[in-house]
């Protein structure tokens, strides 16, 4: 299937081009029907370069010519962006906003007009078709156009529409989400490493074991604690490391984690 809706991106940085890599790869949307914008002017061209799509360093004129206006600027720069844009935007246009913490009331209130606002949180994972995405939307959206929204993103992972005050909290399990498995991914190699073997072979050992885990999750639908235990043999190693795991309470380390990204989400929140 393929949408020939023209998309305008405000904001061409890592997570506009996840989404932008998956939309193409999909070939739901032509490189040609996707408009980039960035205050970087050699991330444009890299972007252009990349992925076959149009540039506009006139917010203005995109705007004009585009169905969706993504948003995908860094929370601190939104209200900078709604002043460059607002007399553009007309009554009725949709924007889909990706910056975590910036709620619908808050964009809605800062165009002052009648515009539909969908918030959503993906991830990068997008970039490989892998992505997860929460997805709500404001005052001036009907149910089916949040569904064709939806539709947007399950071209590219998952996508699921989910209440905005659950929003902290999926920016913080899935919007994060990606940054903690490559971190223990990062730490896995590092300490085999210090234990003996070469680093091209601590990496390509740890990626496999990650991908193929996270693969066993998705196909075997058994409960991760569950595939945990088949993996630890009565005395064995993987009890031995487990055990350490617990008693430096891990599982107090990643729930005070995360509640820091909560706190953040909404410390960032408008
Ligand atoms: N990265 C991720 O994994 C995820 C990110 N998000 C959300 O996506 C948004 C973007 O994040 P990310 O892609 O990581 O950020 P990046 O910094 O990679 O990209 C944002 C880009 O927007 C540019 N920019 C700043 N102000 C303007 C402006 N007024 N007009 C046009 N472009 C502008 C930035 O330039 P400069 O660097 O000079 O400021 C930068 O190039 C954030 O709001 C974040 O919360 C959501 C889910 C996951
Ligand atoms: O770190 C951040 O603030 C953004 C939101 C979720 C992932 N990256």
């Amino acid at each position: 299937m393929e949408i020939s809706k023209k998309l305008f991106f405000i904001g061409s940085g890592n997570m506009a081009q996840a989404i932008i890599s998956g939309l193409v790869q999909s070939k739901l949307v032509r490189p040609e029907n996707i408009v980039c914008n960035d205050v970087v002017k050699d991330k444009l061209e890299a972007v252009a370069q990349k992925f076959a799509v149009a540039i506009a360093e006139n917010k203005g004129e995109a705007i004009i010519g585009s169905d969706i206006i993504f948003l995908s600027v860094k929370p601190q720069n939104m209200p900078q962006v709604f002043e460059e844009i607002k007399h553009f935007v007309k009554k009725g246009a949709i924007i889909i906003s990706i910056a975590a913490g910036i709620t619908t009331k808050f964009i809605e209130d800062s165009i002052a007009k009648e515009v539909g606002v969908i918030r959503a949180m993906p991830n990068t994972p997008a970039l490989v078709l892998e992505g997860t995405t929460a997805l709500c939307k404001g005052r001036y959206v009907s149910d089916e156009q949040l569904i064709k929204a939806k539709t947007l993103f399950e071209a590219i992972g998952k996508a699921e529409i989910l209440p905005e005050d659950k929003f902290d909290v999926i920016t913080a399990l899935s919007g994060s989400g990606p940054a903690y498995v490559f971190y223990l991914c990062e730490l896995m190699q590092k300490a085999a490493e210090k234990l003996g073997l070469d680093a091209a072979t601590a990496e390509k050992f740890a990626v496999q074991t990650i991908y193929g885990a996270g693969k066993m999750l998705d196909i075997t639908k058994t409960p991760a604690a569950k595939l945990k235990e088949i993996v630890k043999s009565p005395n064995g190693t993987t009890e031995a490391a487990l055990k350490h795991f617990e008693a430096q309470k891990l599982e107090e380390i990643v729930e005070k984690a995360m509640s820091e990204a909560v706190r953040r989400s909404k410390e960032l929140s408008r």
